[in-house]
């Protein structure tokens, strides 16, 4: 590695600033492929969908926040951060120059904390151009030579499932239970959730996890951060210049691995009133959200099908024009939670969520995904995912939830989370 003096380095009493370089490169390996072995599991960063998007790893800083005022902290950090920071970035697209990857707790009580973490490499690819970024703490820019490819990951070693904090007839009882709550008019909508904890007998590599996620889940954003892995189909709001989009999902059926039946089965589902409604829920939440900041939208009159390996979803792509310089992560804010991972309205259907599903979900169903110094940036919400425990990574704990309406069967519910369960399932199971 060779350096250069950096121009305007600030002075050192400031507090904590970086030295940030991006240089286009040569490099066509797959994203994940760079992603180096041996690191802690909290250092590997991937926001990576159809080949492209960031990973990265290092960590040059990290922000922690928690309570209600987590998000509005961390954009504040970031805000400081960026003013200060040192950046000559030859590329000049999102997601060059200086980055962040963060994931934020699902409700404001939770014992964890949200987190931004600035990695100290980053591989960024778009349209086909692929480029390097570095971070220093150090008043100096870096020249780095191409990121090498690393080793093939290890696959998990005897890998056992084990109930969480709700087993699969807590969780039917829950349905039962909110159900009734929603016939007595207490919500219209509320999404519960439950868990499943696995457990190999060595380390989990989150590398290998990353890998069977892209390889089989291609309508997905494939992440990690800070511990958290998986890949959702749902993007809560990417902000590009001007332009907002939002991928709105709620209404599930599972495949059967059948073609034709489920060629039937989407056209049911696309039909289906109890899926409508849920649906519907989740759109109007995300729109209603969306609307303060935006000069016009464009919101779909009817949904259309996603298909994954292991279900079908109702979605909405909603785009819209942004008014204001609320940056990404100001956006994801304001979305969360929307209906798809609370419930309508949000108020009591979150409240009805704390006191009916008996789990700290964490980081699962929050907002996660990556933000640029410009705000521009993307945040999902983590589903189909796990949380690696940070004291021992050969353990990790999978969430899966279900939006929950009038028509609901518990034992279905069962099933449907089960269904979500499977892309983790199948990422620590298969060779
Ligand atoms: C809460 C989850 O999924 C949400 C997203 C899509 C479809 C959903 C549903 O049909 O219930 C959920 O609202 C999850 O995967 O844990």
């Amino acid at each position: 590695m060779s350096t250069l003096p950096a121009p305007d380095a600030p002075s050192p009493a400031a507090g904590p600033s970086v030295v940030v370089r991006t240089v286009p490169i040569d490099a066509d390996h797959p994203l994940l492929a760079y992603l180096p072995a041996g690191l802690p599991h909290d250092e590997l960063l991937s926001w990576v969908r159809r080949g492209e998007g960031l990973v990265g790893w290092g960590a040059a800083l990290t922000f922690e926040a928690a309570g209600e005022g987590r998000f509005r902290e961390a954009e504040a950090w970031w805000g400081e951060l960026t003013r200060r920071a040192v950046v000559r970035d030859d590329v000049h697209r999102a997601g060059s120059g200086l980055v962040c990857f963060g994931s934020f707790p699902f409700a404001s009580d939770s014992a964890e904390q949200a987190r931004l973490v600035v990695p100290s490499t980053i591989v960024g690819r778009r349209d086909g151009h692929t480029w390097l970024t570095t971070v220093s703490l150090e008043p100096q820019l870096s020249i780095l030579e191409d990121p090498s490819v690393a080793g093939d990951p290890e696959p998990p070693v005897d890998v056992a499932f084990a109930d969480g904090a709700v087993s699969p007839a807590d969780y039917a009882h829950a349905v039962a239970e909110a159900v009734q709550r929603i016939a007595a008019g207490e919500v219209d909508k509320v999404v519960l959730a439950r868990d499943l904890v696995a457990t190999a007998s060595a380390p989990i590599d989150p590398r290998w996890l990353l890998r069977r996620l892209a390889e089989r889940y291609e309508n997905t954003w494939v992440f990690s951060v800070a511990g958290l892995v998986g890949a959702t189909p749902e993007l809560l709001v990417r902000r590009d210049k001007g332009l907002i989009t939002s991928r709105v999902l709620a209404g599930t059926i599972r495949r059967t691995g059948d073609d034709a039946k489920d060629l039937a089965l989407a056209a049911s589902l696309a039909r289906s009133s109890k899926d409508l409604e849920e649906h519907e829920y989740a759109v109007r939440s995300v729109a209603e959200a969306l609307a303060p900041h935006c000069s016009s939208m464009n919101v779909p009159e009817a949904p259309f099908v996603l298909h994954l390996p292991n279900v079908m979803h109702l979605a909405t792509d909603v785009a819209a024009v942004s008014a204001d310089d609320a940056s990404s992560l100001t956006l994801a804010a304001a979305l969360h939670p929307s209906a798809a991972v609370g419930g309508t309205p949000t108020a009591r259907a979150v409240e009805l969520i704390a006191e009916l599903e008996h789990m700290d979900r964490g980081r699962y169903a929050g907002p996660v995904g990556w933000m640029d110094a410009h705000g521009d940036g993307a945040w999902g919400i983590a589903l189909r995912s796990g949380a690696l425990d940070p004291q021992d990574s050969s353990q990790i704990t999978l969430y899966a939830g279900c939006g929950i309406v009038a028509g609901s069967d518990p034992e279905s519910e069962v099933a449907e989370s089960d269904a979500k369960l499977v892309p983790m399932r199948d990422a620590l199971t298969s060779r």
